[in-house]
């Protein structure tokens, strides 16, 4: 299999190392437009490999050709937010960058899933699957799997609980109004769900006050886990962003080779608490498409 990270930031090379330390991909090529950045970094991701006896192989540099024949592109080129941004400030920027990125994605890569990672995440999703021509299914934003992981943390930091102990998800977009699934966590938290699940929500803007810029570990980490699932046919249920009707948001899905397998349709009572950060979505897709952006 082979896998690209476009962007080869703090995001794109903490999930190119994650898919190599686990041993998803054959071949990764790491693009970004700091050439040089992007093939040193492909060297030390070989010599990672080298310390384990691994046997894949690392390409980078600033030519997309070297994407071609990808069979997931991940893409993390754009601007992290920074102390006070919200992930919306982004979305102008990053969307040129990501429009830009796509089509050469298309061009070099036409057969490929492509997983989104720049914010904000649910309407740069959208802008992939618009800029892409790819069908639906092909198309995928991760944002959930990282908000789910940070719930199971402050569950974990909350119960002293193992990871391996509990499974717990978020859904919806990856904004203040992402929606932590109570029904879905194995633990009973003493109606102090809503605490926790608050800590979880603003769990980015924790680490963007501590460090000056976005988490990288666990967002490299979960797309990494997304790729191996699509590897795989995975039978798990992953949280990730999928193209709905004209929007875009979280959802828990069945991933394979070519992408989304199925959807898991929320409830009733689900589906009135995703209408909120959806509509935040809808109104930044409606700003891009006034902008030009999308077509
Ligand atoms: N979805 C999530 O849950 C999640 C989590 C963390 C970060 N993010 C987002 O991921 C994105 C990347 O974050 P980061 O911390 O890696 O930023 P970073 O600044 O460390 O890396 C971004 C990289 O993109 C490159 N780049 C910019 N324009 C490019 C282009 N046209 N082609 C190729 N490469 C290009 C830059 O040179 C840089 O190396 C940001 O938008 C951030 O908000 C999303």
């Amino acid at each position: 299999m082979k896998i690209s990270v476009i962007g080869a930031g703090n995001v794109g090379a903490s999930a190119a190392s994650a898919i190599l330390l686990r041993g998803i991909a054959d071949d990764i090529a790491l693009v970004d437009i700091f050439g040089d950045v992007a093939r040193a970094k492909a060297i030390d991701l070989s010599q990672s490999a080298a310390v384990f006896g691994l046997d894949a192989s690392v390409a980078g540099g600033d030519d997309f050709e070297l994407i071609a024949d990808s069979d997931i592109v991940v893409v993390t080129a754009g601007s992290p937010r920074k102390e006070g941004q919200t992930r919306e400030d982004l979305l102008l920027k990053n969307a040129g960058i990501v429009k830009g990125t796509v089509e050469k994605i298309a061009k070099f890569a036409p057969n490929c899933v492509i997983i989104n990672v720049t914010n904000p995440l649910d309407a740069l999703t959208y802008l992939v699957y618009k800029t892409s021509g790819f069908d639906k299914n092909r198309v995928l934003g991760m944002a959930g799997e990282l908000d789910s992981a940070r719930l199971k943390y402050e569950i974990s930091q909350k119960t002293g609980l193992k990871n391996s102990a509990f499974s717990a998800h978020i859904i919806g977009s990856h904004n203040d109004d992402m929606v932590a699934l109570q029904s879905n966590v194995s633990v009973d938290l003493g109606g102090e769900f809503d605490a926790v699940a608050q800590e979880a929500k603003t769990g980015g803007a924790k680490i963007v006050k501590l460090l000056g810029t976005s988490a990288y570990y666990a967002p490299g980490a979960a797309a990494a886990k997304m790729c191996e699932a699509i590897k795989t046919d995975s039978e798990q249920w992953l949280s990730c962003c999928v193209i709905e009707g004209e929007c875009a948001g979280g959802r828990l899905v069945r991933l394979g080779k070519n992408g989304v397998r199925e959807i898991r349709e929320p409830s009733a009572e689900e589906k009135a608490a995703l209408e909120k950060g959806e509509s935040q979505t809808a109104v930044n897709i409606k700003f891009l498409k006034e902008s030009g952006v999308i077509a």
